[in-house]
């Protein structure tokens, strides 16, 4: 049976992939299915919602190779009335200029397709110079998680984001 919220990733070094499982495993297994957007249709994204989306950044502010691909055909989903989160990986020391732009890649075509995005996330506690993510002046529009340099605060991020998400989410 279809659950409630889709939650895609693409990873190319497993971060990615094990922040979606841990993200799967807080808003329960019975409300969520799990896609790698390598293997995923415009379809299995329409059918949700409730969509989260997971993308790390990779050589110098692009998106994981997999999200590049499907971009143009992400490009042309309709998200009107849908809810969307965002999360994204990065390394804040040495991509310092670049610090998970990816996920603003993302941001922008699903506000222009009409998403309703929610959880966006305060930057303070990280410690980077720039980011193409960062709106409002001091918010990520999504969830930044650095698995090299801060991994000790993945599990509380998380916890902290997808009680924020669910809330927003009705769920
Ligand atoms: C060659 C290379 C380029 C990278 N470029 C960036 C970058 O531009 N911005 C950033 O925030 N992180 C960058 N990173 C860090 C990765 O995004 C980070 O390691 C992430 O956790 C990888 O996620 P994945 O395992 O899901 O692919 C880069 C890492 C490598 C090895």
């Amino acid at each position: 049976m279809k659950k409630s919220v889709g939650i895609f990733f693409g990873s190319d070094t497993g971060n990615t992939e094990k922040l979606a499982k841990m993200i799967q495993t807080k808003i329960g297994k019975n409300l969520s299915d799990i896609f790698d957007i390598a293997e995923s249709s415009k379809e299995d994204i329409e059918t949700y919602d409730k969509l989260i989306f997971g993308i790390p950044t990779w050589y110098y502010g692009e998106p994981q190779c997999d999200w590049d691909s499907f971009l143009p055909i992400f490009k042309n989903i309709n998200f009107y009335d849908k809810k969307v989160a965002i999360f994204g990986c990065g390394d804040q020391e040495d991509y310092s200029e670049y610090f998970c732009d990816a996920m603003s890649i993302l941001y922008k075509i699903v506000l222009k397709n009409g998403a309703k995005v929610i959880g966006l996330w305060p930057s303070s506690g990280y410690y980077f110079d720039m980011s193409k993510s960062i709106i409002n002046n001091d918010q990520f529009v999504g969830l930044a998680i650095d698995e090299d340099r801060q991994p000790d605060m993945t599990e509380l991020r998380v916890k902290n984001w997808v009680n924020k998400i669910c809330v927003e989410m009705n769920i």
